[in-house]
């Protein structure tokens, strides 16, 4: 099915676009009411995630309301353990928790890499009803969590601010740590395989947690991981966003990706000559968004004078935060596509 905006794959290849096309992490839910009579009518999150017609719904209305140059599936990171074994619950207004965790070799044991077709089928068969509704309109994007990311919430079992749980193993046992990270990973990608198969056109890997770990972790606990990802992955192209892992930017030029997200403490410029050979996607700080339609305007300028106009996927630096204003986000939207033809 040839596409009727290809904007953004154009852009992730590195080929030339009429203006710079844009899209915004977690635009999928959160922000729209129409998201919410959905999610109620489903009952719960994990509910509308695992019903197919209704994860399409909800993956679809950003394109329509908001006008994106590309749809994400509706899903989460956190379906990959929960895949190999270990299901998670999502606690209104508090977030994920895994009731059982992963503390030792035995638990790793237990674990199965999964099959993405019969454990992860409910995401497959929404990416096959979405792209049949889009109908080619704009581009499907796939995503997982980076090995890093999920093995921080297997062995924490929650949301943290310093993962300090999870970063202990790293410390304490580091080959078990190497052995989960492995499990996840050829879960991953096997995972990500599907989803392209499946008609997603472009996969994005979220390093969510990259910003808690040292330079010297960052390279032995969630680089090699990614990277081995990114060498799996020749289907369709690649984007690696690490939140806070602005040390890591050199080495992200190295990863066979085709994009690398940046988030709002990266300065754009030294990014540039940082990462020179890729695409970058990013990096509007999402607190700008509760600004004045004046300021929006005038900070979404500035960043793309920024970036320029080629190699470059406008987004905000890290997902949309739930209390932001549609309208706000239009206003976005409205002024990468004004100011960037
Ligand atoms: C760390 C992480 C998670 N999930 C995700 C990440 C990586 C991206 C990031 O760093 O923001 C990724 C994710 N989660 C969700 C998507 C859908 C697609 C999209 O719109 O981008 C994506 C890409 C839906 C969701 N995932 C979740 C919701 C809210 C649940 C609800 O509707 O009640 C949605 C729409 C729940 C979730 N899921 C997770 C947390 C911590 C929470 C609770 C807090 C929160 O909302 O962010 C784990």
């Amino acid at each position: 099915m040839k596409l009727q905006n290809d904007l953004l794959l154009r852009a992730a290849k590195g080929e030339h676009v009429e203006r710079v096309p844009v899209w915004m992490m977690r635009q999928a839910g959160r922000i729209l009411p129409e998201y919410r009579a959905v999610r109620a009518q489903a009952g719960s999150f994990i509910k509308l995630a695992t019903t197919p017609e209704l994860a399409a719904e909800v993956t679809i209305q950003p394109v329509d309301i908001l006008k994106t140059d590309a749809a994400i599936i509706f899903s989460d990171i956190l379906v990959v353990p929960e895949a190999m074994g270990l299901p998670y619950e999502m606690i209104e207004a508090k977030g994920p928790i895994f009731p059982k965790v992963i503390q030792s070799k035995k638990d790793i044991d237990l674990l199965k890499i999964s099959d993405p077709e019969t454990d992860l089928g409910y995401v497959l068969s929404a990416i096959d009803i979405v792209k049949k509704e889009l109908n080619g309109r704009v581009p499907l994007i796939g995503f997982a969590g980076a090995p890093f990311t999920i093995f921080c919430y297997m062995v924490e079992g929650k949301g943290s601010k310093t993962f300090s749980a999870a970063k202990k193993m790293l410390y304490s046992q580091p080959k078990l740590a190497h052995l989960l990270l492995q499990k996840i990973t050829d879960s991953t990608i096997s995972y990500l395989k599907a989803q392209a198969r499946h008609g997603a056109d472009l996969l994005q890997i979220f390093d969510s947690w990259a910003g808690i770990l040292s330079p010297e972790q960052y390279r032995k606990f969630s680089l090699p991981y990614i990277a081995q990802i990114c060498n799996a992955i020749n289907e369709v192209p690649v984007t690696v966003f690490a939140k806070g892992a602005f040390f890591a930017r050199k080495d992200m030029a190295k990863l066979n990706c085709n994009v690398v997200g940046l988030d709002w403490n990266m300065d754009i410029k030294e990014s540039r000559k940082m990462i020179p050979n890729k695409t970058l996607q990013g990096n509007l700080d999402p607190c700008v968004l509760y600004s004045s339609f004046k300021d929006i305007e005038k900070e979404t300028k500035k960043m793309l004078k920024a970036f320029g106009t080629q190699h470059y996927i406008a987004n905000l630096g890290h997902g949309v935060y739930p209390d932001t204003d549609p309208e706000k986000v239009k206003c976005f939207f409205e002024a990468v596509k004004t100011y960037s033809a």
